[in-house]
């Protein structure tokens, strides 16, 4: 599938040698792709059979039966999900296997679960993904019952919010490294989105102790923090997808949001699904652990299920799941090499410009308009 993508190569030359004149639109993926939504066709009109051919998933299914008759009984399905980030030529880049594989995984409405995983392991993708961010096939998720990406309704009508990445890059700053020298007042941030509950907003500015006056420009990433957050939850989600975004508060602030996060999906249904590396105090917070490494969940257990969170040791049981996980790793493959490989001079400059693949890291931003990204 081609994808638009703006060039600023320095020596003018990157994008016409990585990249034919003309993108395919033809080929074995064209084909897979093709089968791929014949298929999904196919199943739409046969609900029943679907169900029996779905191919049997790993973790999930002794929790929760597949069904895709109308009730929705989970409030995140997810069924043989597969994902690589793209190359330019918006395929899969060859030799580098799926960040994610045939990953099942079905959440109840009503549940607040944890996302653990390592650094790099896959959660904001996972996370990005489930927000309707990354396209995917239609019918590798279903949030409340519908695909999040193919569905944008998901997301216009609030029912599914994501609150991840660096807000001071996303949104109140302009572009990626452009920054935005305007001198508003929070409640400018705050007030921009329509048709709230002004008791909710109210409740909001209270829990997260934001001061409507405060200038954006000067306030701290604690703070600026706090008005993502709040701008992020008037609306009374069904489903929220956080990718740590408590790291700048203070623990009064973190403690009171936790609290506020619960509250909503005991007593609205709401779901909530977490990725954190802070693990302090945690342990009265999750109905759910879900933990992702190797492309898969690794586990995914109901609170009552896992002792050390009675027993207040969540940071322990962390610890040792990726100790774990790393010493396998070394096992495996043996250390790192810590000095430069002269052998794999060109593979990866010391310092070059990239094109991008549309994607900046760790945001919710295309990198398209800014052309080219750095590479170390
Ligand atoms: N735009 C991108 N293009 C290519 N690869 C990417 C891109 N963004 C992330 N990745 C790769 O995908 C992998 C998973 O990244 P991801 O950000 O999802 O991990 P994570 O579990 O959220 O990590 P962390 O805990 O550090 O936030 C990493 O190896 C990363 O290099």
């Amino acid at each position: 599938m081609p994808v638009p993508v703006a060039v600023t190569n320095p020596n003018g030359k990157g994008l016409a040698a990585a990249a034919p004149d003309q993108l395919p639109t033809s080929g074995d993926l064209f084909a897979k792709l093709k089968a791929q939504s014949q298929a999904a066709l196919a199943a739409k009109q046969e609900p029943e059979k679907d169900v029996a051919q779905r191919p049997a998933s790993s973790a999930m299914d002794t929790e929760a039966p597949s069904t895709s008759a109308p009730a929705v009984a989970a409030a995140v399905e997810v069924r043989g999900l597969n994902f690589a980030y793209p190359g330019l030529d918006g395929r899969p880049i060859p030799g580098i296997p799926p960040l994610i594989r045939d990953l099942a995984f079905s959440l109840p409405a009503g549940s607040t679960c944890l996302l653990l995983g390592a650094n790099g392991a896959g959660k904001t993708t996972f996370l990005k993904i489930l927000g309707g961010k990354h396209m995917i096939s239609e019918d590798a998720v279903r949030i409340l019952g519908r695909p999040p990406f193919h569905d944008t309704q998901l997301s216009v009508t609030g029912d599914l919010s994501y609150i991840g990445g660096n807000w001071q890059r996303d949104i109140a700053f302009a572009g990626t490294s452009i920054p935005l020298t305007g001198d508003f007042p929070a409640s400018r941030m705050i007030d921009s989105i329509p048709n709230v509950d002004p008791e909710r907003k109210a409740r909001l500015i209270k829990v997260l102790d934001i001061d409507p006056c405060w200038r954006m420009h000067t306030v701290s990433d604690g703070q600026r923090r706090r008005v993502q957050i709040c701008v992020g939850l008037l609306r009374p989600f069904k489903v929220l997808l956080l990718d740590e975004i408590t790291v700048d508060l203070d623990v009064l602030g973190r403690a009171d949001l936790m609290r506020f996060l619960q509250e909503e999906c005991t007593t609205r249904g709401a779901t909530v699904l977490y990725a954190t590396h802070i693990f302090d105090g945690l342990e009265f917070w999750p109905s759910h652990l879900a933990y992702l490494a190797h492309g898969q969940l690794q586990f995914f257990k109901e609170a009552k299920d896992v002792p050390e969170l009675a027993q207040g040791r969540l940071l322990s049981l962390v610890y040792n799941l990726l100790n774990e996980d790393r010493e396998a790793q070394l096992k495996a493959r043996g250390p790192r090499p810590t000095e430069w490989d002269s052998s794999r001079e060109g593979e990866v400059g010391v310092f070059s410009y990239a094109f991008n693949n549309g994607w900046v890291p760790g945001t919710m931003n295309t990198s398209l308009s800014t052309n080219a990204v750095m590479r170390n």
